[in-house]
């Protein structure tokens, strides 16, 4: 397990974890009457920045819905969620989606790149998204050569190997800089080298830059580079030992 680099708190009372992402009691429940599924059942989970955390568990355990309550994707029936001290459990779904786009970064399992763009405009898309195109230290560029593709900057998709995909969506969530980075099964699609390379990845940019990042898997073989490792079973989250 690594060590973490966490900024200082910035408020009295406030603790280096509540600066990434913070769920207690969380419930979630899908359906109603006799089809209810309880999705979420109390969940408490910190994450502080700079640590990686795993969450395994079998289909339907609840994991894609912990994601989802945590970036601020659906709303939890009772329980707390902040990123970095915001309340991601607000009702208006406008302020979720602009919590969500300063605060949160997803990656999903194919990378879920846009097949027209390059790969330099993938990453420029979430800055015109949130307007956020003036901002120092985001340069495109600099930023897919630091996770190793420099020179792919021209490249589309289906031009790239699927280890370089899962890249690129990574730097791509990067971009905004974002205080949690939630990672749904980013490894489903690549052998094992690259499922090592692209986990190592993430564990290297939670500690340089201090993000809180989730990643759910099914890949137990790359547990080794998290910081911690959550079981999901029947809505429940456990430490995993
Ligand atoms: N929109 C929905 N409506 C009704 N039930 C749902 C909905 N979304 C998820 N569920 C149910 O909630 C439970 C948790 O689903 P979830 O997708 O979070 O599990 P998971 O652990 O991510 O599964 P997998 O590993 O297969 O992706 C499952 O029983 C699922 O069928």
């Amino acid at each position: 397990m690594s060590s973490r680099t966490t900024p200082s708190p910035s408020a009295p009372g406030t603790t280096p974890a509540d600066l990434g992402l913070v769920m207690r009691g969380v419930h979630l429940r899908h359906g109603d009457g006799a089809e209810t599924v309880h999705a979420l059942d109390d969940v408490d989970l910190t994450v502080a920045p700079g640590e990686l955390a795993a969450i395994v568990g079998p289909s339907g355990a609840g994991k894609s819905s912990l994601l989802a309550v945590a970036g601020g994707l659906a709303r939890p029936d009772e329980g707390t969620v902040t990123v970095a001290g915001h309340d991601m459990t607000v009702s208006s779904r406008r302020a979720r989606t602009e919590l969500r786009r300063r605060h949160v970064g997803f990656v999903f399992q194919s990378g879920n790149l846009l097949p027209a763009l390059t790969a330099a405009d993938q990453l420029r898309l979430p800055l015109r998204l949130g307007g956020r195109r003036d901002r120092s230290g985001r340069d495109p560029l600099q930023m897919l050569a630091h996770v190793g593709l420099a020179g792919k900057a021209d490249r589309r998709p289906h031009q790239l190997s699927g280890g370089e995909r899962q890249r690129v969506g990574i730097a791509r969530a990067l971009m905004t800089e974002p205080s949690v980075l939630l990672v749904d099964e980013p490894t489903a699609a690549l052998d094992r080298a690259r499922s090592h390379d692209i986990v190592q990845l993430l564990a290297q940019e939670a500690r340089e830059r201090s993000v809180a990042v989730v990643m759910v898997t099914h890949d137990h073989d790359v547990l080794q580079y998290c910081d911690t490792i959550y079981e999901m079973i029947d809505g429940k989250l456990a430490t995993s030992s």
